[in-house]
């Protein structure tokens, strides 16, 4: 009889990830989704929308050949939350691939923040290699604060802005995180002139017009994941070189790229591979929806990190 599966909370999901080891493992994730020969398996998320609550559930399965990795995330999102309660909860199960028994339920809001800051983060890291001075995150929730804690200790960035759409929660954000924040009245004054640009909002109209993104800037995109939801204007999707996680997602799924009618350039794990080049001296976008795969593998390498810490040191 398979042994029963091992539960690990959010707080030892925290613990056991670091960034130094999360990065490598999901450029690689990235680079074998983006092959597509047939090595990883992953199907478009399945959303059902709770309409009566406001709220959507989406499932995330994937397998992943090369490194024998079966997992599935539960993830709900809810616009309307109590306070104090994130919007975003996840759960992942890992199984066991050669019999498909289930080997571990884990935390799965934690991987969600920390795995989507940390993928932002490769993308930017090869979008936009140099002249990073200024960082604008728009939105202050649960993904601002990942991305902040993951960009301040991957770059050098000398100023960081933030805008919310209330000040309180911008304030509230400032005072949370661990250095310098610039709080911004408007999304303009945190925009102009900035090198990076991060959104993370709830919105579903823009937030971000083009016309205040200074040429060449890198713009990570990360909210609006509904097909008529928005976070860019045209003006911005069109002018700049978008970059997708996935671009059979992209299609089904991101208002953005979708209402837009934007051309995609290239999924980022081309871009690592390298058989995609990485425009950086032009205006660069990232359409970020979240796949499968980053869960599965950042699943895993917690497992493998739970496991190594129990085993008895001879
Ligand atoms: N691409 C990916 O892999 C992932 C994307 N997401 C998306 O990232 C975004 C942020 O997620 P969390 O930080 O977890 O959510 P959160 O609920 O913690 O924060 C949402 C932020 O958006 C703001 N907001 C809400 N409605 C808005 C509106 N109409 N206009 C402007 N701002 C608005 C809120 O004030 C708050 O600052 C969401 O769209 C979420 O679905 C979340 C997880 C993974
Ligand atoms: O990748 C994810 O996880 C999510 N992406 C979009 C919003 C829901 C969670």
């Amino acid at each position: 009889m398979a042994d029963a599966p091992i539960f690990i909370g959010a707080a030892e999901v925290a613990d056991l990830l670091q960034y130094g080891a999360l990065l490598p493992v999901l450029e690689r994730a990235l680079v074998d989704f983006s092959k597509h020969d047939g090595m990883v398996v992953q199907p478009v998320r399945s959303t059902v929308p709770v309409d009566k609550h406001n709220g959507f559930l989406g499932v995330m399965p994937a397998y992943m050949t090369e490194s024998d990795t079966l997992a599935t995330k539960i993830v709900r999102f809810y616009h309307q939350t109590a306070f104090g309660t994130s919007s975003h909860q996840a759960t992942v199960l890992l199984f066991n691939p050669s019999d498909g028994s289930l080997r571990a339920i884990m935390d799965g809001t934690v991987i969600t923040e920390m795995r989507t800051a940390a993928v932002s983060a490769i993308a930017t890291k090869y979008l936009k290699p140099d002249r990073l001075e200024t960082l604008c995150i728009l939105g202050s929730g649960a993904q601002a604060i990942s991305h902040y804690n993951t960009f301040t200790q991957m770059f050098p960035f000398k100023q960081v802005r933030v805008w919310s759409r209330s000040r309180e929660s911008a304030e509230r954000f400032a005072g949370q995180v661990q250095g310098q924040v610039q709080v911004c009245t408007s999304a303009r004054e945190a925009v102009l002139g900035a090198d990076v640009v991060i959104t993370v909002t709830m919105a579903s109209e823009p937030v971000l017009f083009g016309e205040w993104v200074k040429p060449g800037a890198h713009v990570n995109a990360v909210g609006a994941c509904r097909p008529e939801w928005r976070e860019v204007d045209d003006a911005l999707m069109k002018n700049a070189v978008l970059y997708v996680d996935s671009k059979e997602a992209a299609l089904m799924e991101s208002g953005d790229v979708i209402l837009s009618g934007a051309d995609i350039f290239a999924e980022l794990g081309e871009v690592v591979k390298g058989t995609r080049p990485a425009l950086y001296e032009k205006t660069t976008l990232f359409k970020s929806l979240g796949m499968a795969v980053e869960d599965a593998a950042t699943a895993k390498l917690v497992f493998d990190c739970w496991l190594a810490k129990k085993k008895p040191k001879l």
